[in-house]
């Protein structure tokens, strides 16, 4: 699924409207009688009392028409017009007129802090102050009573957009709705999937509204989501004719005195994940616990007992290497990476301590070769180019990064994003259990064992997150997150790629 910017739901909104022929206020009356519904289908007629605070743009439209609707069903609803400027929209202006003819209700203006009303833990707000149009800071009074609303624990439901919060951008020290729940129209918005950010807008469904269907497949999306359906068309299946030949030589280098479970996790979950033949480089210390907990790989340990030194490996084209798990940063494991990336043509994967070695010695990051991917978590990220101040920021360095260096970089976290110059996907399986010791080495296991069959780079580095992650999810769907550990991630890489092609259950 696609996620579009603020300007380009704008423009989308305004390319519906040419093509269906219908006015602004039509497609305002749609989009709201779709929040209605929802709406009113969790009431379910309760006796509640509903308080919707509408801005005077476009979202106080919405929240104008959702109010006439309630109020027709017979719920007890309040509504509140945040007056924060005198520019009103038109489909503000034309829906408040409505509302006062047709419902004889009395609209409260509120146009500071004396005018707020108390809002119990019992009432049910509807949050339609601001939506993708927000563009600058609030007044003191805006922020007053959106903080005043945060503290009355109401139950929360955000048309579009939780007001305070901007689809792609951030406004500093500004309070933003805690909803519960987002209405959202048509397409996800960034914000909804930032670790700042995300929290803010609870659980989020998107609501159809009809945009015009050309438009969303034609236009290039600032991000696209990753689930399922996209999943399912980037794996590569096996045809019979095969031998182990055909699914590549993987190689995963890493491993020092005390962390040799890197090393065994990231070579199990490379085998896991379909890689034809596996060596690990290891330091000596290794050797003994590798062929005991995995037999299935080769191994190849490096002239020193305790961390990573300088060796030559054989390596054939096409041959992959995964490279940082558990390395340290050793100066002399730092020369190992150096020749690595003198001798290396093909893409390869860095990760952890890697990634490390890198941030030590920048003159490094121009011999990674094309296409390679990396996988840091926020510090090892940090280390790399360097702090931010914003979640966007974050996403803008990346990419430059990404271009710079003509890297794929995956930025782990709670929607582990993969970003490819441009491109920004944003995976949708996972959940807290998975941050947990070794997890992060059983995804570059993933990667480097679908780099080693083939996989375009960017390619697998978003199917290899999904599958992680979707393993994860299996995990927990018989245990619960604090029981995770990263081994059971690995034992269900199967079922997580054999979910790809299964129907989801339907109840009776
Ligand atoms: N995109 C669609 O397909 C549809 C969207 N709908 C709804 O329309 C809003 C967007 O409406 P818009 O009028 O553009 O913006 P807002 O209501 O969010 O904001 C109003 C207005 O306020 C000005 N402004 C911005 N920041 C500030 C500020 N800090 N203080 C004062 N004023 C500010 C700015 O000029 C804005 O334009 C969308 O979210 C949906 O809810 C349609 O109803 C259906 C189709
Ligand atoms: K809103």
């Amino acid at each position: 699924m696609k996620i579009f910017t603020a300007q380009q739901l704008h423009e989308a909104d305004q390319i519906t409207q040419k093509n269906q022929q219908i006015t602004s206020l039509e497609l305002m009356e749609r989009a709201s009688t779709k929040i209605f519904e929802e709406i009113n289908n969790r009431l379910n007629g309760a006796e509640i009392k509903i308080k919707v605070f509408c801005g005077i743009g476009n979202n106080g439209g919405d929240g104008l028409v959702v109010a006439r609707k309630l109020m027709e069903q017979g719920y007890h609803v309040d509504v509140y017009v945040v007056n924060y400027s005198d520019k009103r929209s038109d489909g503000f202006l034309a829906n408040y007129r409505v509302v006062k003819e047709e419902t004889k209700s009395r609209p409260v203006l509120l146009k500071s802090e004396e005018d707020f009303p108390e809002i119990k833990s019992n009432d049910f707000v509807i949050d339609a102050i601001f939506g993708i149009g927000l563009n600058r800071p609030l007044v003191g009074w805006v922020q007053k009573l959106i903080t005043r609303i945060n503290d009355s624990k109401a139950f929360k439901v955000a048309i579009d957009m939780p007001s305070g919060m901007l689809a792609d951008g951030v406004i500093k020290d500004q309070p933003i709705i805690e909803a519960n729940y987002t209405l959202t129209f048509q397409a996800p918005k960034l914000a909804f999937f930032l670790p700042e950010t995300a929290s803010y807008a609870g659980n989020v469904q998107i609501i159809d509204i009809g945009i015009d269907r050309k438009y969303l497949a034609e236009t290039s999306a600032k991000a696209i989501l990753i689930g399922k359906e996209q999943a399912v068309s980037l794996y590569q299946p096996r045809s019979k004719f095969t031998h182990k030949g055909d699914y590549g030589h993987a190689y995963i280098v890493g491993g020092s005195y005390g962390m040799m479970g890197s090393v065994v996790l990231s070579s199990k979950a490379a085998l896991r994940t379909g890689v034809g033949k596996l060596t690990s480089v290891i330091p000596q210390c290794g050797y003994d616990i590798l062929q005991t907990s995995l037999p299935e790989a080769m191994v190849n340990v490096v002239p020193h007992d305790i961390h990573l030194v300088e060796t030559q490996l054989e390596l054939k084209e096409g041959d992959i290497i995964g490279f940082g798990m558990g390395a340290g940063t050793h100066e002399k494991s730092i020369e190992l990476l150096t020749s690595l990336l003198h001798q290396v043509k093909t893409p390869m994967l860095i990760d952890a301590d890697g990634l490390n070695m890198l941030s030590k010695h920048p003159e490094l990051l121009e011999l990674i070769p094309e296409k390679s991917v990396l996988t840091p978590h926020p510090k090892e990220l940090e280390r790399l180019i360097g702090s931010w101040n914003n979640d966007f920021e974050k996403l803008d360095k990346v990419q430059e990064f990404s271009k710079k260096y003509k890297v794929t970089i995956v930025v782990k976290g709670s929607y582990t994003m993969t970003i490819s110059s441009d491109n920004i996907y944003i995976n949708t399986t996972g959940n807290p259990g998975m941050a947990t010791a070794g997890s992060g080495d059983v995804l570059s296991g993933v990667i480097t064992g679908l780099l080693a069959q083939g996989y375009d780079p960017a390619i697998a580095a978003v199917f290899g997150v999904y599958i992680h992650a979707q393993a994860g999810d299996m995990v927990i769907a018989d245990s619960v997150p604090d029981a995770l550990i990263a081994g059971d991630i690995i034992e269900y890489l199967g079922k997580a790629i054999r979910s790809l092609f299964e129907k989801p259950e339907t109840k009776a």
